[in-house]
């Protein structure tokens, strides 16, 4: 069998380099794994086998005989190891110099003109059943060297482990083919032992592999797919390293590597892509994806991570974390933002709220005839929905469209107008389905509630009845050591009306109503209209600020100049201050009740009127994507809900109660339900809009389902949730229904309540009817 030379060498006792020297000084061109033909031989046995080399001794000794013909020299036999070592060493080199083999394979060829020996041997040298797990065809031999998987892919699996081993990552050098141990796995060393050795080599080793270990990491860690995945973002780096590398020589490999400009703090936004944060960071993707999963996060490039997440992986980079300034929205303008010290008492806004012909505009009109007109003759009060009063020198704002509306519907748009509800009660009628419905309005608004128990003059009045039933509903009077104020009045004789408006002044007082007067006009739209002759016209408010005739405002997504102002007597003012109604002349459209006014110049009214249209429009596009319980539950689910609201109609009181406590008694840990508002009779628009103010879902009972009569449908456009179940079909379905948004086996019990309402829909049923908008539903509110 012809030996190669570097098993020649090994035999001479001397490094390859030399024998390829000795070689080479007789025109014998050779590399590691020539095959030493006869000549050769004899050029060797001459150099080094008579005497060329001290080390020598036999040429057919092996190696443990020259050990132990070694044993009696002077110099101690190096223990086995050692010469493990020495050999190990003598191969790198010989790496090292045979690097650059595909030229040496041509050259070769070109001088042999055919199949090189060493190939022989390579193959002979590999174990037979390595060679035996795959034919590698000489083409395969190039592809895979091509591949950079080094010339014996086929015979070594064991060999590519060893590989992979030794070096930080096979990834990192499968761009560069040059890299790979030539002669790796083609031998022996593919033993686990040397794979061990490899393993363990010194980091600050010149050798190529040992470039790759530098961070002193990949001796110890096991190697996986997916770190080598992970990696690969380094690799690129190296790579470009390597090459680098590459053309300057190896000696380059002890020199620190470049040290980045990492930055040292970072601002990062509520939410980033990992790509966006791996890009501040001036880190690879694969590190922060890295970083992310050892944190138990999976991610990927482009998903979006939250700041609390960035934050940490950010600190573990040893970067500092600031919150970003959250984007301007176009179309919001800048609030402003009022100090203390500019604020100055302003009158209060009061609603008159209460059950049908129980006396509430008999009452605003016994006011406003005892305070205004009398005192301010001459002007024709106009209806602007609002108006002024002025009680003992103080000033009292009392609107006059219907109290619902004063609440919910601006409400429902983000303005609180109100300040305080008079609730108005007849005394021989006592607390009837809307004074409930007023007094739950007023709740949910917040507003502080001053009972108004008239018709006091009539026979048959019981003001103690009035506040005996009031107590029901959590209103007890101060006179029964309660905190709300209750007056006995009387619209037609006007007894009681001092006492009701200085009652009014002193909760105002009490209250400290304040704002500032000096600072641009912010207000609330009442009414609007388009009037043939004068144009738009829109009530207005003023909250805040003072509003001037001229001034530039942007109402909701109206724009335009003040052109002229009006009080509710008709009178032209040239200015509006805190709490004062005006009705305001010059915006390019009709605005919608609820939307706020806002002083503004000119360009930025126009520019932002606009967004804010084209915002309506586009989301008018998507009104008709309902949201179906599922969202809802999915909420719930997410945690963003924790208080489902609900507001339960039915036709008889017995099913409403009973509903309602049926509901009430449902028991969670994730929400909790809260009945705002209950009452007999037909879900009505006061309804809907107390249900959106209050993001509410409405639940309406029918006692006899088969004949009922169908349940009066709101107006689409004002609806926003209006769920019809039949009561005696609550306990079979509602319930399930509603516990399967409470519970966290949330499908299992949702479509047993979907098979219920299925198999009722069948019998003709009202059932689930859901118009919930998607907005209205985001905004339900996160806590309770
Ligand atoms: N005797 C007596 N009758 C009153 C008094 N206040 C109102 N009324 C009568 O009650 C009826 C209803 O009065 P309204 O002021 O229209 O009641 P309302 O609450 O405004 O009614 P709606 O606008 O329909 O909700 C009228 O016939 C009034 O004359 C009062 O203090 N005493």
């Amino acid at each position: 069998m012809t030996k190669r030379v570097f098993e020649v060498a090994r035999e001479y006792g001397v490094q390859t380099k030399e024998v390829i020297q000795a070689l080479a000084g007789h025109n014998i061109k050779a590399g590691n794994f020539t095959g030493v033909n006869e000549s050769m031989k004899a050029v060797l046995d001459k150099k080094f086998a008579k005497g060329g080399s001290t080390k020598q001794a036999a040429p057919k000794q092996t190696a443990p005989e020259r050990a132990a013909a070694k044993q009696p020299a002077s110099k101690p036999a190096a223990p086995k190891g050692e010469h493990r070592e020495v050999r190990q060493e003598t191969r790198r080199k010989q790496q090292r110099e045979h690097d650059d083999r595909p030229q040496q394979d041509a050259r070769r060829q070109r001088d042999t003109g055919g199949r090189t020996g060493h190939r022989q041997n390579d193959r002979n040298a590999r174990p037979q059943q390595e060679r035996n797990k795959r034919p590698v065809s000489g083409q395969d031999r190039r592809d895979d060297h091509k591949n950079g998987r080094g010339r014996s892919a086929a015979g070594g699996r064991q060999e590519g482990r060893a590989d992979n081993g030794h070096s930080r990552s096979g990834g990192q050098n499968r761009g560069g083919s040059t890299e790979r141990p030539r002669q790796g796995g083609g031998t022996a060393q593919s033993s686990a032992t040397k794979r061990t050795k490899y393993f363990s080599r010194p980091q600050n080793s010149d050798n190529k592999r040992g470039r790759n270990d530098r961070n002193g990491k990949s001796a110890s860690r096991p190697h996986t797919l997916l770190i080598n995945v992970l990696n690969k973002g380094k690799a690129k780096n190296n790579r470009h390293d390597d090459r680098h590398t590459q053309q300057n020589g190896y000696q380059q490999n002890n020199q620190p590597a470049k040290k980045k400009n990492y930055p040292e703090t970072i601002e990062l936004p509520e939410t980033i892509a990992v790509k966006d944060f791996a890009e501040r960071l001036g880190r690879e993707v694969g590190e922060v994806i890295k970083r992310l999963l050892l944190g138990g996060i999976m991610a990927t490039i482009n998903q979006e991570i939250d700041y609390d997440t960035a934050s940490l992986i950010a600190d573990e980079f040893g970067v500092t974390v600031t919150a970003e300034a959250p984007p301007e929205d176009p179309t919001e303008i800048e609030e402003i933002v009022d100090a203390p010290e500019t604020l100055k008492t302003r009158p209060p806004v009061v609603t008159i709220m209460g059950h049908v012909d129980h006396g509430k505009t008999s009452l605003l009109d016994a006011i406003r005839k005892t305070n205004v007109t009398s005192h301010e003759a001459g002007g024709i009060t106009q209806h602007i929905g609002a108006y002024q009063v002025r009680y003992e020198g103080k000033k009292i704002t009392f609107m006059d469209t219907p109290g619902h509306e004063a609440f919910t519907a601006m409400r429902a748009r983000g303005a609180q107008v109100t300040d305080i509800a008079v609730l108005v009660v007849a005394a021989d009628d006592g607390v009837m389905p809307q004074t409930v419905e007023s007094i739950n309005h007023a709740k949910s608004a917040d507003v502080a509630v001053i009972v108004a128990i008239n018709k006091i003059d009539k026979e048959g009045a019981n003001p103690g009845n009035v506040m005996q039933q009031l107590t029901e509903y959590g209103l007890i009077s101060e006179d029964w050591g309660g905190d709300t104020i209750m007056v006995p009045v009387s619209a037609h004789t006007k007894q009681g009306l001092d006492d009701l408006l200085e009652n009014i002044l002193v909760l105002a007082e009490v209250s400290d109503f304040k704002a500032n007067p000096d600072r641009p006009a912010q207000g609330v739209v009442i009414e609007a209209k388009l009037d043939k002759g004068r144009g738009t016209v829109a009530s207005v408010l003023i909250q805040k600020g003072t509003l001037h005739v001229g001034d530039s405002v942007l109402v909701g997504n109206t724009y335009g100049k003040v052109r002229a102002m009006n009080n509710e007597r008709g009178e032209r003012v040239k200015k509006a201050e805190p709490s004062l109604p005006v009705e305001i002349l010059g915006l390019n459209d009709v605005p919608e009740a609820g939307d706020i006014l806002n002083m503004t110049d000119e360009k930025t009214a126009r520019a932002v009127a606009e967004k804010r249209l084209e915002k309506k429009r586009s989301s008018e596009l998507h009104v008709n994507a309902k949201v179906t319980l599922d969202d809802l539950f999915n909420q719930i689910q997410e945690g963003e809900l924790k208080e489902l609201s609900l507001i339960v109609k039915g036709d008889v009181q017995g099913s409403v109660e009973a509903l309602s406590q049926s509901l009430l008694a449902i028991k969670s840990d994730e929400v909790r339900i809260s009945i705002v508002h209950a009452g007999v009779g037909a879900i009505t628009e006061s309804d809907i809009m107390l249900a959106s103010a209050s993001n509410a879902l409405i639940i309406g009972a029918l006692t006899y389902v088969p004949t009922c009569p169908p349940v009066k449908r709101p107006k689409k456009k004002r609806s926003i949730c209006v769920h019809t179940v039949s009561f005696m079909m609550r306990s079979m379905m509602l319930k399930p229904l509603l516990k399967a948004c409470l519970t966290r086996n949330m499908k299992k019990k949702l479509s047993a309540a979907r098979k219920c309402a299925k198999l009722y829909r069948r019998r003709r049923s009202l059932l689930p009817v859901l118009m919930l908008k998607k907005e209205k539903l985001r905004a339900l509110p996160k806590s309770a």
